[in-house]
């Protein structure tokens, strides 16, 4: 299973729903533009740390009752922001996941709505979901729609953290009006995971986007590599799924990038 397969399966589940899904007593704040940009902002190298509970290559990362308390752990162990899958098939999330993590008072930090999205409406739900930022992969859309979709987003007051995998990508996204651009490291049709591909492309976004790499980032020499080449953040899952312990391992990551005392 690949990218192709998950967006097939997405429009045609969009394509069945009417109107916009409720979220049941989900009753979020209005978005305040902005924040989640300005979270990335900054001298050091932020860390949006992702809330998983399973991948397509990996399978099962984090049992579901954990997943709302591993967002909490990230906020208090100094993650700048957390990426929480909304997708249910494939990544184990879901959008009342999202909105339990965003009203949670113990996340401090901001939150993105992750999914593939392929429909305006997908912004109106992470909107309801009090999110405040989505996901957009430009591989999963045409420049109509990303441009739709960015606009629904800006409408909303929502931030775009929008995904790139090619040099061409990158230029889709800058000329759809992207501000903030990811460069994945993991291929979305294979699974590969290549840190080069950020450090390669980096160069292909002007000063003023904020940069995010994602996917693939193991440790804190991983880390420095992303911050030298000019990332303002990185985006990681895996690595903090899998330690034994998270604030451990997330302090760990950032006491040496904001000043070499881990
Ligand atoms: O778990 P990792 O390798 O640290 O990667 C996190 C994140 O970049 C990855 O989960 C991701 C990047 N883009 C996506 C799009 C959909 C689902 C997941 C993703």
């Amino acid at each position: 299973m690949h990218l192709d397969e998950i967006v097939a399966r997405k429009r045609e589940d969009w394509s069945r729903i009417t109107g916009v899904p409720s979220l049941g007593a989900a009753r979020p704040a209005p978005a305040v533009p902005g924040t989640f940009a300005a979270a990335l902002r900054g001298a050091e190298v932020s860390v949006i740390a992702e809330v998983k509970p399973k991948s397509p290559s990996k399978g099962q990362l984090l049992a579901p009752e954990r997943a709302a308390g591993q967002a909490r752990t990230y906020a208090a162990a100094g993650a700048s922001a957390v990426s929480v899958l909304a997708d249910t098939p494939y990544f184990g999330g879901s959008p009342e996941l999202v909105a339990e993590i965003a009203a949670d008072p113990q996340v401090t930090v901001p939150v993105l709505y992750k999914d593939f999205l392929v429909d305006v409406r997908q912004v109106e739900l992470a909107h309801r979901t009090g999110a405040d930022a989505v996901l957009l992969i430009v591989r999963a859309v045409d420049d109509a729609l990303l441009k739709d979709l960015l606009q629904t987003a800006a409408g909303l007051g929502l931030d775009a953290l929008v995904e790139t995998f090619t040099a061409q990508e990158i230029e889709r996204a800058l000329a759809a009006g992207a501000t903030i651009v990811g460069i994945n490291n993991r291929d979305l049709q294979t699974f590969s995971v290549d840190l080069e591909n950020s450090a390669r492309l980096r160069a292909g976004i002007p000063a003023g986007v904020l940069t995010v790499s994602e996917s693939g980032i193991g440790g804190r020499a991983d880390l420095e590599r992303v911050a030298g080449h000019g990332f303002d953040a990185a985006l990681i899952g895996e690595n903090l799924l899998g330690a034994a312990d998270t604030a451990q391992a997330l302090s760990a990551l950032l006491g040496v990038t904001v000043g070499g005392t881990a």
